[in-house]
Order: C-alpha cells, then structure tokens, then sequence
C-alpha cells in the first residue's frame, strides 16, 4: 500500500472521530471501540454462561434424549415373499437396522458353544417355530449391541417375527414396555410363488429348509400361525399390505410409498439434516453420506433438542458473528 492511501486513510479516520492522529493505533476510535468491545464481551459472556451451564448439566439429562426408544417394523409374509430382499433395500435408502429372526437363529445354531444350538436346529428342519425365549434373547442382544455402536441407529426392522400368538405373547411381555412397535409391512404373496421363490433361492442359499418338504410344512405354519398375528394387528390398524408377487422394483415402489407416508425421510436426512452450518456436512461426509439441503427442515425438527441445541451453539455462522466485528474492527 503507498504510504500516501494509508496516510489518507488515517486522516479520514481522525476527521471523522475529530481525534488526533495516533500512528502506533490509528483505528482506535473511541465510540466504534465502545461499541465493538461491548458487543464482544456481552456475546463472549453469553457464550460462557451457556458452556458453563451445559458443564453443570448432569451428563445423563442430554444423554436420555439420546437413547431413543427403539422403534421397530415387523415385517411379516410368506416363506419367500420377499422380506429379505425388500428390507436389505429399505436399509439402503432409510435410516434403519434389519434383523431377521431366521438369520439371527441360524447364526446361533452354527455358534460354538451354543446352548440352544440343537433345539433351534430342529425347530428349523421341522418348519416349526422355535420357542420365544431364544429368538426374543437374539433379537433383544442384536438391537442393544447396534445402539451401543450408534445411538442413532434406532429403528429397527424386525422381520419374521412375531411368527405366532406364542411369540407375541413374549415381546408383549418383554419387549413392550423398551420398545414401541409403530407398524407391521405385510407383504401379501400366493403360496406357489413363495414355494417357486424359495425352490430356486434353495440351490444356492445353502439352507436346510430350502426344500418341498420343509417349505410345505413352513407354508402350513405360516397360514395356521402367522396370518392370525398380522389379521390381529390389521384390526389395530397397523398393518401396511404388499402385493409381493410382482419384481422387487415395483414391489420397493409401493414400500417407499408406505415409508414416507408414514413420515420416514431418507437416511441423509434424519442423521445429518439441519440448518445449514450446523455441522450436518462434515457429520453426512463421515458416514460417506451427502447432507440434507437445509429448508428440509421436516427431520431437524425431528433431532432430539439437546442435538439441536449443540448444532445451534457451534454453528461456525453464529461464531462467525461473534468475531466478524471484533475482525472488521481490526482490519479497519
Ligand atoms: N419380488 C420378487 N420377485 C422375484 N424374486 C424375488 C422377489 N423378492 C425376492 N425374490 C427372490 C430372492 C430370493 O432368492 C427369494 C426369497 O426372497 P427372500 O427375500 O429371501 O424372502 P423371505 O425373506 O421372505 O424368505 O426370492
């Protein structure tokens, strides 16, 4: 800068503050400085009192909004109506966690060590329903042991089960009161279909029930046991019905449109949606996610409070109007 443009600079400043010209502070003007200084102390002091406050805060009252309630879909059908594939889709595109009683319990069968390993074993070949305890332990165990790893990952998709009045009767009684069932997807399949699908997914799925034999007796259950849980819940209302009988595409349509009637956002939304600055970007990037565009402000106010608060707190823009003063004032 020449010497002159500053000197000009200086001038003009001391013409306007009527001060004299002071080389070592030449921008310190008393009224703007008053100003500034004031600004900056009552916002800093605000700032304190907050993070003051949220130190005296017992760390477990902003951790219970955090620990939601697991919110779970049953998601009941035929044998080979299409209830894994459409939820390994579901999970694709929404903020949920798919447990399959079948996997859960055919993992146990094959763990070392295990008790009921056996039992369930036979329960399976038999293409009957193995008993309560075991599969409300596994599902139970695998919903706690994924909000462990992330307390945003509530929601759960429950599927094949509850299979019977027996294992109703048991999430009733243990699962009632630590988790809220919000519907049941129920998807609608003939049985020849189911036995088609199961046929041909038996030659490669390495399972034992993948046979005539077992899918006869497995269609049997199902019809005797598990259509009077969905037409118990389809009197509560909470039943959302399926035709699975048509290609997975055009099956997944109908879900999405299920998912988001009944107020589900995709997955970018709820876990990294909010007002912009907030810190949703780098939160959506971490988990290889993109960020919601802020004016989807539907799940933001979906984020538990205390999140909100903390998003609101450290929004680099609100800190940004803390200094921008203090900066201008320095740069002159
Ligand atoms: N809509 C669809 N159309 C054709 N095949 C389908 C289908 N949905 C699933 N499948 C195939 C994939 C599997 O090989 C087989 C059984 O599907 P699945 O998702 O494993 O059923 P389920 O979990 O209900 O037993 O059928």
């Amino acid at each position: 800068m020449l010497e002159t443009d500053v000197t000009s600079r200086y001038t003009s400043l001391v013409t306007r503050s009527n001060r004299s010209f002071n080389p070592l502070f030449p921008t310190l003007r008393r009224d703007r400085l008053t100003d500034i200084v004031f600004n900056n102390f009552f916002q800093c002091m605000l700032f304190r009192i907050l993070s003051t406050l949220s130190k005296k805060v017992p760390k477990s009252v902003y951790r219970v909004p955090l620990a939601m309630k697991p919110q779970v879909v049953f998601v009941l059908g035929g044998p080979g109506a299409g209830k894994g594939t459409q939820c390994a889709k579901i999970v694709e595109n929404y903020s949920y966690t798919h447990l399959s009683a079948g996997d859960l319990l055919r993992a146990e069968r094959g763990r070392e060590g295990s008790e009921s390993g056996q039992l369930i074993d036979s329960y399976i070949k038999e293409g009957k329903i193995v008993p309560v305890e075991i599969t409300i332990n596994l599902l139970r165990k695998a919903m706690e042991e994924t909000m462990k790893q992330d307390k945003e990952k509530f929601r759960f998709l429950i599927d094949g089960f509850p299979r019977n009045q027996d294992n109703l009767q048991g999430w009733t009684t243990v699962m009632d009161s630590k988790a809220d069932v919000k519907f049941v997807l129920f998807f609608d399949c003939c049985n020849q279909v189911c036995i088609d699908r199961c046929l041909e997914r038996g030659k490669d799925s390495g399972r034992t029930d993948d046979n005539k034999e077992s899918l006869q007796k497995r269609i049997q259950t199902y019809l005797q046991s598990t259509r009077p849980i969905i037409e118990l819940y389809e009197k509560q209302g909470k039943v959302r019905t399926v035709d699975a009988s048509r290609d997975v595409d055009e099956v997944f349509a109908d879900v999405k449109g299920i998912l988001d009637k009944e107020g589900e956002t995709f997955e970018h939304l709820p876990v990294c949606g909010g007002r912009g600055g907030g810190g949703e970007g780098p939160r959506a990037r971490s988990r290889g996610r993109r960020a919601a565009p802020p004016h989807w402000g539907q799940s933001w106010e979906r984020e538990p409070p205390c999140r909100r608060l903390a998003a609101s707190a450290f929004n680099p823009l609100w800190l940004k109007s803390l200094f921008r003063p203090l900066w201008r004032f320095i740069q002159g």
